[in-house]
C-alpha cells in the first residue's frame, strides 16, 4: 500500500530516515504552506507530522478526506482541534519523553540568567554600555522555587533546581506527600506556592483550568520583587497582568519562552527590561528534535502498517461487538468520572468502580477506561483518553479497583464510583434508565435523580428552616434561574444535600458567596 506523509513543521532528518526506510511511503516537506495553501493540500495527505506551529484546526480535520494520523513530533498537542480528529476517527499520536530533557534545561537556563541578568547585561555591552551597578543579581541558594505542575518536565527541573540548593515548593493536582518526600521537595496548594516563592516556574499544559493561571489576582497573592519563567505555554499566563505586575514592580523579572500568539513581532512585555524571552526554543536541541522525530515517524508507520501505536492521544479502540454493548455507558461513566473530581478535596489515591445488576455480566474494562478519563481530564487536560486513561492514572499512583456486585438498589444497571482520598471516600451512582437514559441516582449517601447534563450545583449543608430560602434569594440576586432542585437528608436536622440544576455556569465569586451561609458546608459547581 502506498501513503502519502506531509511534514508540515521543521523535523529531524533521523525522523525522515525513519520514513525513508519504509516501502510505500511518499513525503513530501513543505514548512512554509500558508493555512490556505495548506487546506488545499490535505485532502490527499494518510499522515500529517507537526509541531506546534501549524494550526489543525477543524475545518483542515474536515477537508481532509484521506487523513487517518497526525503524529505531533513534541509534547504539547493545543495546535490540534481533538475533537474534531476523533470525530473524523484520525488517530493523533505525539512524543511526550523526547524532549522532556531539553525543556528542563531550557527552564534552568532561563532562571539563571533571569536571576544574574545576564541577557541585559550583555545587551548594554553590545551597546557599549560598561555598567557594574545596574545587573547586580540575586543568588538562587536558599531561594524558594516555586514549580507549578509537577509533571515530567516540571519534576526534571525540580531535580534541577536542588542542584542549584534551592527550596522547592510545589502543587500539582496529582502530587502526594510520598512522591514530594521521594523527591525530597516542599508542595502545598497553588496560592501556597504563589506566596512562598521567590521564583515561580510553570510547567503544566495549556487547558481550560490553566489559562491565565498567572492572573491579577495571582500577582497580588505574591512576594514583592518575585521572579517568573515561562517554559511550558503562553496562555498561562495573562499578559496584560504581568505587564501591569512588572511596571508596578510587584514582579521584578520574566523569562518567557511561549506566548499568548506565536509568532509575534511585536509584544509589549519585550518593551520592559525586567523581560527577556526565547522564541519557543524550549525543545529546540538536536537531542530532543531527533528523539522526538524519531518517536513519532515510528509510531505514523506502526499504525499505517496495522501495528499498536506507542503514544495515542485520542485512540478509540473496542471491539464492534462488545462496543455495541458498552457504548451506551460509556457517557454515563464518564460524567460520573468528572462529577466525582470535582468533589474531591485531596489527592486520590483510589477509585472503586462498582457495577451491578445487568453490568455485571460484561466486559467492564472500557467502561471502567471511560469513568477514569473523566476522572483525570480536569487536570490532565484533553489527551487523556480511553486508551492511555489507565496508563495516566497508574503513573499517578491512583489504585483502581472494579467490582462486580449483586445489590441493584432496585435499579436494572447501577455503576457506583467511589474515590479514596487521606481522609475521606466520595461516591457518585449512576444508571442507565430504559428509554430515558443516563441519571445519577446517588451522590455519597443522598438519594437524587439528575440526569448529567448542563450545570449542575451541589450544596452540602445542615437540614434546618431557612436554608432553602436563603440559597434561592442568593442565587436570584446573582440572577442564577434554578431549573430543577432536590434536596436529601440523613436525619432530621442533620447533614443534607441538595442537587440543582441552573442555566448558566457558576463563577467562584458566586460559589464563594453561597460557602459564606453558615449552614452550607461546601457548594460545587459542575459543568457535564
Ligand atoms: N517550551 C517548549 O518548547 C516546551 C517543550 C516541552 C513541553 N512544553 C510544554 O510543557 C508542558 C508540560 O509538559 P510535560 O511533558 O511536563 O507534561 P506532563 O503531562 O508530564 O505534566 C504536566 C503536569 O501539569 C499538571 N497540571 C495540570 N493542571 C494543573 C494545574 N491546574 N495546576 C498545577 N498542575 C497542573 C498535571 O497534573 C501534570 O502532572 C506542556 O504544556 C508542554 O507542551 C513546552
Ligand atoms: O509541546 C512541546 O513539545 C514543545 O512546546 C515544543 O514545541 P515545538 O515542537 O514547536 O518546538
Amino acid at each position: 500500500m502506498a501513503f502519502n506523509v506531509l511534514i508540515s513543521d521543521p523535523l529531524s532528518e533521523e525522523g525522515i530516515q525513519v520514513l525513508n526506510q519504509q516501502d510505500g511511503i511518499h513525503y513530501e516537506l513543505a514548512t512554509d504552506l500558508t493555512p490556505e495553501a495548506l487546506l488545499k493540500k490535505i485532502s490527499k495527505v494518510d499522515a500529517l507530522l507537526v509541531r506546534s506551529q501549524t494550526q489543525v484546526t477543524r475545518k483542515l480535520i474536515e477537508a481532509a478526506e484521506n487523513l487517518k494520523i497526525i503524529g505531533r513530533a513534541g509534547v504539547g498537542v493545543d495546535n490540534i482541534d481533538l475533537n474534531a480528529a476523533t470525530e473524523r476517527g484520525i488517530i493523533v499520536v505525539n512524543a511526550p519523553n523526547g524532549n522532556t530533557n531539553s525543556a528542563a534545561e531550557h527552564t534552568m537556563a532561563m532562571l539563571m540568567a533571569l536571576s544574574r541578568k545576564i541577557p541585559q547585561a550583555y545587551y548594554s555591552l553590545k551597546h557599549q554600555q560598561w555598567d557594574r551597578k545596574k545587573y547586580v543579581g540575586v543568588e538562587l541558594k536558599n531561594k524558594t522555587l516555586g514549580i507549578i505542575g509537577l509533571g515530567r518536565i516540571g519534576a526534571e527541573v525540580a531535580y534541577r533546581a536542588k542542584g542549584q540548593r534551592m527550596n522547592i515548593m510545589a502543587y500539582d493536582p496529582f502530587l502526594t506527600k510520598e512522591k514530594a518526600d521521594h523527591l525530597g521537595i516542599g508542595y502545598g496548594t497553588v496560592q501556597d506556592v504563589l506566596k512562598e516563592a521567590d521564583f515561580i516556574t510553570l510547567h503544566t499544559p495549556l487547558l481550560k483550568e490553566t489559562k491565565h493561571l498567572l492572573n491579577e489576582e495571582a500577582f497580588e497573592q505574591m512576594k514583592p520583587g518575585v521572579q517568573i519563567i515561562n517554559c511550558a505555554r503562553g496562555g498561562i499566563i495573562d499578559e496584560a497582568a504581568l505587564y501591569e505586575a512588572i511596571v508596578s514592580g510587584k514582579v521584578a523579572g520574566a523569562a518567557l519562552d511561549v506566548f499568548e500568539e506565536e509568532p509575534f513581532h511585536d509584544n509589549k512585555l519585550l518593551e520592559l527590561s525586567e523581560v527577556f524571552a526565547t522564541p519557543h526554543l524550549g525543545a529546540s536541541t538536536v537531542e530532543a528534535q531527533e528523539n522526538v522525530a524519531v518517536d513519532v515517524c515510528q509510531d505514523v508507520i506502526r499504525f499505517l502498517t496495522g501495528g499498536i501505536v506507542q503514544n495515542p492521544v485520542n485512540l478509540p479502540s473496542v471491539p464492534k461487538e462488545v462496543l455495541n454493548q458498552i457504548e451506551p455507558y460509556f457517557n454515563l461513566a464518564e460524567n460520573l468520572g468528572t462529577f466525582l473530581i470535582h468533589l474531591a478535596r485531596e489527592v486520590i489515591e483510589e477509585v472503586n468502580i462498582y457495577y451491578s445488576g445487568e453490568l455485571a455480566g460484561v466486559e467492564t474494562a472500557p467502561i471502567t477506561r471511560n469513568t477514569i478519563k473523566g476522572l483525570l481530564t480536569r487536570h490532565l487536560g484533553e489527551h487523556v483518553n480511553d486508551v492511555n486513561a489507565l496508563y495516566l492514572a497508574e503513573k499517578r499512583g491512583i489504585r483502581i479497583h472494579e467490582n462486580k456486585t449483586s445489590t441493584t438498589k432496585g435499579f436494572t444497571n447501577l455503576l457506583t464510583v467511589e474515590i479514596v482520598t487521606k481522609s475521606e471516600k466520595r461516591r457518585v451512582a449512576g444508571t442507565l434508565l430504559n428509554g430515558l437514559g443516563p441519571r445519577i441516582v446517588m451522590v455519597d449517601d443522598y438519594s437524587v435523580d439528575v440526569t448529567p447534563k448542563g450545570h449542575i450545583l451541589i450544596i452540602h449543608h445542615r437540614d434546618i428552616p431557612g436554608v432553602i430560602g436563603k440559597m434561592g434569594s442568593l442565587l436570584a440576586q446573582y440572577n442564577i434561574n434554578i431549573a430543577t432542585m432536590q434536596v436529601d437528608r440523613a436525619d432530621v436536622g442533620g447533614d443534607a444535600v441538595m442537587m440543582l440544576t441552573v442555566d448558566k455556569h457558576l463563577e467562584t465569586k458566586e460559589l464563594e458567596a453561597l460557602k459564606q451561609l453558615d449552614e452550607i458546608y461546601q457548594a460545587t459547581a459542575i459543568d457535564l
